[in-house]
C-alpha cells in the first residue's frame, strides 16, 4: 500500500493541508491534550486580550511569536498525520462495493453483494474475480494480486491447508479457482482495521509517552511557579527599578518550559508508525512500535521463516524388504487426505516417479486423519471387513511412539536413513501402519539466501535469535548452523514456543516473534512484539500486535530498527529540549537584570552578568522567544525522519546522544539568540 501512495512529507498538497490544519488545531479542546503547549496557548490568549490596553510594538511581537510557536507545533503534527490520511484514503478505494459468488448448501452459486456476506459463508473466486471478504481458503490454490493493500505488484500464492491460507478482501484472484470461508464479521475486515489504525490509533498515547508527558508537565508547573514568583522577589528594595511586565513574564515562561519536545512529541510518535507503514508493516498500537525498540530476543520458526518453506518430497527411501513401489503406494495413500503442501508434494512425487494416480477417498471407505502440530502425524484410517488399517506418516519421534504402541520396532536402516536426511537439513517423514514400517519420505527445504547476514546484523544490534521448530533435533541443528542463529529448540509444540517466550520474559528480556501458523497464535499473543505474516492464518493475524503485509520474516530487523530509531529520536530531542531551556535561562535572565544595573548606573561587576552582550533587555527577550519558536521548525525534519540509526549497543548510543544533543542543546541557543538579537536590534524591532 504505502509504497505506492506514500508521498514525501514535503509535497505541496500535504504542506498546504498541514498549514491549514495548523490553524484548526488552535482549538482549545485540541490544545488541552498537550499541557506544555496549552500553557503557551493560554499565554498567547491572555497577551492578545490585554494587548489593546497596554499596546506596544514589543508586546505585539511577543504575542505574535507565541501564536507562531503554537502554529509550528500544530503544523509538525499535521505534516506527520498527513501521510497517514493519504494512505487511508487510497485504502478506501479498495473498499468499493464488491460482488460475491456465494456457495449455497447444495453447492450451487448465487450472486450477492459483499456486504451481505456473513462470517462462516463460503464463496468462490476464479481468475479475475475480486476477493469480496477476508477469509481462509478451504479448497484450491490460486495466485492473488494483493497490490491494493501491499503496493507490491508481484502476485502471491495462496492455498488451502497450510500456513498461507488467508486471503484479504479487496485483493484479486489472478489464476485458478479457490473456495473461501469468510472468517470475519462485517466491518471487522482487515482493510477496515487498517484504515482505522492509520487514522486514529496513532493518537493514543503510549505508556512511554505518558511517562514523558508527566515529566514535561512537572517541569512546566515548576517553571510557572518560578516565573510568577519573580515579581514577589522584585518587591525587595534591592531590586528597585527592575520593571517586569506580564508579557515579559509570559515570554520568560514560554522560553523555559519544554516547548521543543512538547511541540514535536506527537509528530515523532506518528512518524515512527508511519515509517513502519512504509515498510508495509501495520502496528496495532504505538506501544508495539516502542516495544520493538527495546527487543533483545527474537524467536523465529524454521519452516517458511528461515527456510523457503515449500517443503517438497524429493525421495522415498523404502525400508529393507519393502519394494520401492509398495513404499510409494503407502506414502501416497497416507497423503491422500493431507491438504498441506507437504502432503500434496508426496502425491506429486508418487505420480511423477511411480505413476501412481490419486485414489478416491469414498471408494476406499477411509477416514482422514489430519496433520496437527501436536501429533506431528497425518494419514488415513482405512476400514475393511477385517477391521481398521491405521496408516500414518509423520515425524520420526512421533512415529516411533506410534510403532511402539503397535508392538513393532523401527528397522535400523530406516533410522539411519532418517538421520542422514536430517543431517542434510531435510525433514524425514516415516510411513507405517500397525503392522509394518514402509520407509522414509525425504522433504527438502532450502535456507533463504542472505539470512546469515541478517542474523549477524541483529547480533550487532544486541539481539539474540532463537529458532523454534517442530522438526527433529538433527534437522534443526543442521538448519540452525547453516542460518547462523544463536540458539534453537527442536520438536517444539505450540506450547513450547509460548513457554520459551515466557521463560525469556521472566529473565527480563523483551521478546519479538514472527509467525504465520495457527499454532503460532498463542506465542504471538504472548510476545512483546508479535508480528504476524499477512499470508498467515486468521488466528495468527489476530493474535499479533503487528502484521507484515509482505509476509517477509526478516522484516523483523526493520521493525526493530524503526522501534529503536523512534526511542532514540524521542530521547535525543527531549535531551536537546531540556538543555536548550537551561541555556535560554542563562541567556535571558541576566539581560532582564541589566535593567537593574542600568538604573543604578552600575558599570562594574554586575554588568558582567550580561555575558552575551545582548542589545537590550527587550531585544534579549524577544530574541529568545523567536529562537524558541524557530527551533521547533528547524527540528521538524529530524522529528519526521528520525535520528540516523547505527547498529550499536544501547549504552554506546546513549553516550553519543547525550554528547551530541545534550551539548548541542546547551550551545546552540547562545549562538542562535545572539544572532537573532543582532537582527532584531539591526531592524530596530526592540
Ligand atoms: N503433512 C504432514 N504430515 C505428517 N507429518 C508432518 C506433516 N507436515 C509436517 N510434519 C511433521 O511434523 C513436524 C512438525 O511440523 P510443524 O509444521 O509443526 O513444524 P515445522 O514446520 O517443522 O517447524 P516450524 O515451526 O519451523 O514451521 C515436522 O517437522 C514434520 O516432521
Ligand atoms: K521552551
Ligand atoms: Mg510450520
Amino acid at each position: 500500500m504505502a509504497n505506492k501512495v506514500s508521498q514525501s512529507p514535503w509535497s505541496g498538497a500535504l504542506l498546504r493541508a498541514a498549514s491549514l490544519e495548523g490553524w484548526k488545531k488552535m482549538d482549545p479542546r485540541v490544545q488541552v491534550r498537550n499541557p506544555v503547549m496549552a500553557v503557551v496557548w493560554l499565554g498567547a490568549v491572555v497577551l492578545t486580550v490585554l494587548l489593546p490596553f497596554h499596546f506596544s510594538g514589543f508586546n505585539l511581537q511577543i504575542a505574535l511569536w507565541l501564536w507562531l510557536t503554537l502554529w509550528f507545533a500544530n503544523f509538525a503534527e499535521a505534516v506527520a498525520e498527513g501521510r497517514g490520511k493519504a494512505q487511508a484514503a487510497s485504502l478506501r478505494k479498495a473498499k468499493t462495493t464488491l460482488q460475491a459468488r456465494r456457495l449455497k448448501e447444495d453447492g450451487s452459486e448465487e450472486a450477492v453483494s459483499a456486504a451481505d456476506l456473513a462470517k462462516g459463508d463460503r464463496f468462490v473466486c476464479e481468475a479475475g474475480d475480486p476477493i469480496p471478504a477476508d477469509g481462509e481458503i478451504i479448497e484450491g490454490i490460486a495466485t492473488v494480486d494483493e497490490s491494493a493493500i501491499t503496493g507490491e505488484s508481484a502476485p502471491v500464492i495462496r492455498e488451502s491447508g497450510g500456513d498461507r491460507s488467508a486471503v484479504t478482501g479487496g485483493t484479486r484472484v489472478l489464476s485458478d479457482r479457490i473456495v473461501v470461508r469468510v472468517t470475519v464479521e462485517q466491518g471487522q475486515s482487515f482493510l477496515d482495521k487498517m484504515i482505522g489504525l492509520i487514522e486514529t490509533a496513532k493518537r493514543q498515547r503510549t505508556p512511554n509517552e505518558a511517562a514523558l508527558g508527566i515529566l514535561l508537565v512537572s517541569l512546566t508547573v515548576i517553571f510557572v511557579l518560578v516565573v510568577f514568583s519573580l515579581p514577589l522577589m522584585l518587591k525587595y528594595p534591592a531590586f528597585e527599578g527592575v520593571q517586569i511586565t506580564l508579557p515579559i513574564l509570559v515570554a520568560l515562561l514560554v522560553c523555559l518550559i519544554p516547548t521543543t519536545i512538547g511541540a514535536l512529541l506527537s509528530a515523532i510518535g506518528i512518524s515512527g508508525m508511519d515509517r513502519l507503514v512504509r515498510h508495509n508493516v501495520l502496528a496495532m498500537s504505538g506501544r508495539a512500535v516502542e516495544a520493538a525498540g527495546d527487543v533483545d530476543v527474537l524467536l523465529l520458526d524454521k519452516t517458511g521463516t528461515i527456510t523457503l518453506g515449500n517443503r517438497q518430497a524429493t525421495e522415498f527411501v523404502p525400508a529393507p524388504s519393502v519394494e520401492p513401489q509398495a513404499m510409494a503406494d503407502a506414502a501416497q495413500l497416507a497423503s491422500l487426505a493431507d491438504e498441506t503442501p507437504e502432503g500434496r508434494s508426496v502425491m506429486v512425487l508418487a505420480k511423477n516417479k511411480f505413476g501412481l494416480r490419486g485414489r478416491d477417498l469414498h471408494a476406499l471407505d477411509a477416514t482422514p486423519v489430519k496433520f496437527t502440530a501436536e501429533t506431528r502425524m497425518s494419514g488415513l484410517d482405512i476400514h475393511s471387513r477385517g477391521g481398521v488399517r491405521k496408516l500414518r506418516k509423520g515425524a520420526v519421534e512421533a512415529m516411533e511412539r506410534f510403532a511402539q504402541r503397535s508392538g513393532i520396532t523401527l528397522p535400523a536402516e530406516v533410522k539411519a536413513a532418517a538421520e542422514r536426511i536430517a543431517r542434510d537439513g531435510g525433514t524425514p517423514l516415516l510411513v507405517a501402519d500397525e503392522t509394518k514400517v514402509y520407509g522414509v519420505i525425504h522433504l527438502k527445504d532450502v535456507v533463504k539466501g542472505g539470512i546469515r547476514e541478517r542474523f549477524e546484523h541483529l547480533r550487532r544490534m544486541g539481539i539474540r535469535t532463537i529458532m523454534v521448530t517442530g522438526d527433529n533435533p538433527a534437522t534443526a541443528a543442521a538448519i540452525a548452523a547453516e542460518a547462523g542463529v544463536d540458539d534453537f529448540i527442536a520438536e517444539a509444540k505450540p506450547e513450547d514456543k509460548l513457554g520459551r517466550i515466557q521463560q525469556e520474559q521472566g529473565k527480563g528480556h523483551l521478546v519479538a516473534m514472527m509467525g504465520d501458523g495457527t499454532n503460532d497464535a498463542p506465542a504471538l499473543a504472548q510476545a512483546d512484539v508479535g508480528v504476524a505474516m499477512n499470508s498467515g492464518t486468521q488466528a495468527a493475524r489476530e493474535a499479533g500486535n503487528m502484521v507484515d503485509l509482505d509476509s517477509n520474516p526478516t522484516k523483523l530487523i526493520e521493525v526493530v530498527e524503526i522501534g529503536k530509531q523512534l526511542l532514540m529520536t524521542r530521547g535525543s530531542l527531549t535531551t536537546f529540549s531540556l538543555t536548550n531551556d537551561i541555556a535560554k535561562y542563562f541567556a535571558i535572565l541576566p539581560a532582564i537584570f541589566i535593567g537593574l544595573f542600568a538604573s543604578h548606573g552600575a558599570e562594574g561587576p554586575l554588568a558582567a552578568l550580561n555575558i552575551m552582550g545582548l542589545h537590550s533587555p527587550q531585544s534579549a527577550i524577544l530574541s529568545a522567544v523567536i529562537f524558541n519558536a524557530l527551533v521547533i521548525v528547524a527540528l521538524i525534519p529530524l522529528a519526521l525522519k528520525g535520528v540516523p540509526y547505527k547498529p550499536i549497543g544501547a549504552a554506546e548510543a546513549l553516550r553519543r546522544n547525550l554528547l551530541v544533543y545534550g551539548l548541542g542543546g546547551l550551545i546552540v541557543p547562545f549562538a542562535g539568540i545572539k544572532l537573532i538579537d543582532l537582527i532584531v536590534a539591526g531592524l530596530g524591532l526592540a
